[in-house]
């Protein structure tokens, strides 16, 4: 079953088109990773699926309405007064009520608990390390226990070691939850060795492509930034 199919679908800001003619069609339960240059319509292709931008044409369809969007910057300060907990059930405090209720607690723990953070539920998001703030961040996304997870760059900021630990648990999300993933990545080699899935956005339009030509176009691109590296001596 598909969870996103496009037909003939643009994006477009005024006259400017940022995609045309794009036809995607996205298996449930797949990890995608989506790839681009700066400014190739990553952001506003995610922005069009989760309802944040209405300047398209064509077909979209989306055959889920639970979808969490892990947003690439977020300002966390030293000084944030919430701890780890109290961010993840942000999703839930929008109203008047000021308490969870019991299946919202139960969520909330569980996406805790999903993404490793259950042992410091208490801690100050401020002074979390970025590790930790990234999984809190997917953790907020996770409470409204969505089919469909995008994260945007997540993986950017941290060190090795902590960007192999959070695909490895996006990956596990993926499934165990049996959830849809779409990572947007400018770390093709790194994402690559976990996603089953790629749609590459260039010059006006996407290609979407599987895990063998996934492997093919990361060595195409590694071997180009070797070249370019070479060409930079
Ligand atoms: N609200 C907007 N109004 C007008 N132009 C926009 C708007 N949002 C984005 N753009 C333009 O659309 C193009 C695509 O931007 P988008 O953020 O989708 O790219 P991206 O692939 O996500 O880039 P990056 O990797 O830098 O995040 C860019 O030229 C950008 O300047």
């Amino acid at each position: 079953m598909s969870i996103i199919r496009t037909k003939d679908f643009g994006i477009h800001y005024g006259e400017k088109k940022i995609l045309t003619h794009a036809t995607i069609d996205i298996p449930a339960g797949r990890f995608f990773a989506l790839l681009g240059e700066n400014g190739a319509g990553k952001t506003s292709f995610v922005k069009a699926l989760i309802g944040q931008n209405q300047q398209t044409d064509g077909e979209l369809k989306l055959n889920t309405n639970r979808v969490g969007f892990v947003p690439q910057f977020r300002d966390i300060t030293r000084d944030f007064p919430l701890n780890i907990a109290e961010f993840v059930a942000l999703n839930y405090n929008k109203g008047w009520r000021l308490w969870l209720n019991k299946r919202e607690k139960s969520a909330v723990e569980s996406a805790l608990k999903l993404m490793d953070l259950a042992d410091m539920s208490d801690k100050r998001l401020g002074l979390a390390s970025g590790g930790q703030k990234q999984r809190a961040f997917v953790a907020q996304a996770l409470v409204q226990q969505p089919d469909l997870l995008i994260l945007d760059e997540s993986t950017a900021s941290l060190d090795h070691e902590h960007k192999i630990q959070l695909l490895q648990t996006v990956k596990q999300l993926q499934k165990t939850q049996h959830l849809t993933i779409l990572f947007i990545t400018h770390e093709l080699e790194l994402v690559a060795q976990f996603a089953d899935g790629y749609l590459l956005f260039e010059n006006g339009h996407v290609t979407q492509g599987g895990v063998d030509e996934l492997q093919s176009l990361t060595m195409k691109m590694t071997h180009i930034h070797a070249e370019d590296e070479v060409r930079h001596v």
